[in-house]
């Protein structure tokens, strides 16, 4: 028998199957104003990353077998979560909360996956399209993770704004239901702190994507008082936690109180484009057909020819990474 609880970090899963075709069937808009005020970036926001200490789960802990995981010969890509950890100073994480707060009237409500957010911020913000194209930033992220990192071709998933706050009177409240993301290699920047907001709460399910589709419904109705399900550890503006998003299912609970904005960079591993995890019908439903065709054709494009894509987007030389540990 399953047993609910009275708490409120009860989240729905995704839907799948033919309503992703349904929900396919729009095109996105896109309102937002090219200039909009804000601070430029400097390289100097750029934070330094701690040399240990970092709080860290391997995939082996997600009951992933070696046969499973990412990476080659000579690349282990084996990091299921980090963090959290700076990769802004408080400087840099602050510009940026204003920046993301000052973007909020254009997020777009969509109850597939998160139900209030904008996405190819790339394209609005001059500011974080510089930010995750510093040589430093993409030295850090990958120095983190262990593999080489780039911006990822896949620009409107790229880099998004999350919003969540209490409903407004009778409407679904803000959240993100339970599921997988398209990306390997996604950083969530707390740009709240947690004490600001009730709920809200980044949680996961730490075992095997299998297991959490074998046992959904148990998972989804007792929410965070699942044994497996935990909440990340975020406290601060610009704590950053590293998920494997692709293999890891997540969540964010509703708030009841304050509210929450997350700018979610996820990245592209230029070694290991071919195991990149994102499928048409995964961003369909966000963007709409016409606009995943070239987003599509864009990354096909990016994994068979990684130095002309970076290149041409003026991307930085593939910084070298050793796991810092
Ligand atoms: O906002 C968050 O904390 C996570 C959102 C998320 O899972 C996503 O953007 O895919
Ligand atoms: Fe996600």
């Amino acid at each position: 028998m399953i047993t609910t609880t009275p708490d409120t970090t009860r989240v729905a899963a995704i839907t799948t199957g033919l309503d992703r075709l349904r929900r396919s069937l729009h095109t996105a808009e896109d309102g937002v104003p090219r200039h909009l005020d804000e601070p430029p970036w400097e390289p100097g926001f750029v934070a330094d990353l701690p040399r240990a200490g970092v709080g860290s789960l391997r995939m082996a802990e997600f009951d992933y077998t070696s046969a499973e995981l990412h990476g080659r010969a000579g690349l282990t890509d084996d990091l299921a979560m980090a963090g959290p950890v700076e990769l802004l100073t408080a400087r840099g994480a602050q510009a940026l909360r204003t920046i993301c707060r000052d973007l909020k009237p254009w997020a777009v409500h969509n109850d597939y996956v998160v139900s209030h957010r904008l996405r190819n911020v790339e394209a609005v913000s001059p500011f974080v399209r510089a930010m995750v194209r510093d040589p430093a930033f993409l030295r850090n992220a990958s120095r983190l993770v262990g593999v080489p990192l780039i911006p990822h071709p896949l620009r409107n998933a790229g880099v998004q704004i999350n919003y969540y706050a209490p409903p407004a009177d009778g409407a679904a409240p803000a959240v993100a239901k339970w599921h997988l993301d398209g990306m390997n290699y996604v950083f969530t920047m707390t740009l709240s702190d947690h004490a600001e907001h009730t709920g809200g709460d980044y949680v996961y399910y730490r075992g095997h994507p299998r297991d959490f589709d074998i046992n959904r419904e148990k998972i989804t109705a007792m929410g965070a008082s699942h044994p497996e399900v935990h909440a990340a550890p975020f406290q601060h503006v610009g704590d950053t936690m590293f998920t494997r998003g692709s293999r890891v299912y997540h969540a964010v609970t509703p708030v009841s109180r304050g509210d929450r904005i997350t700018l979610a960079v996820s990245l592209f591993c230029p070694l290991l484009g071919t195991q990149d995890e994102n499928r048409f019908w995964h961003s369909a439903p966000d963007d709409g057909l016409l606009r995943t065709l070239g987003n599509w054709r864009r990354l096909r494009r990016a994994v068979r020819r990684p130095a002309t894509y970076c290149r041409r987007e003026g991307i930085p030389v593939i910084p070298s990474a050793g796991r810092s540990e």
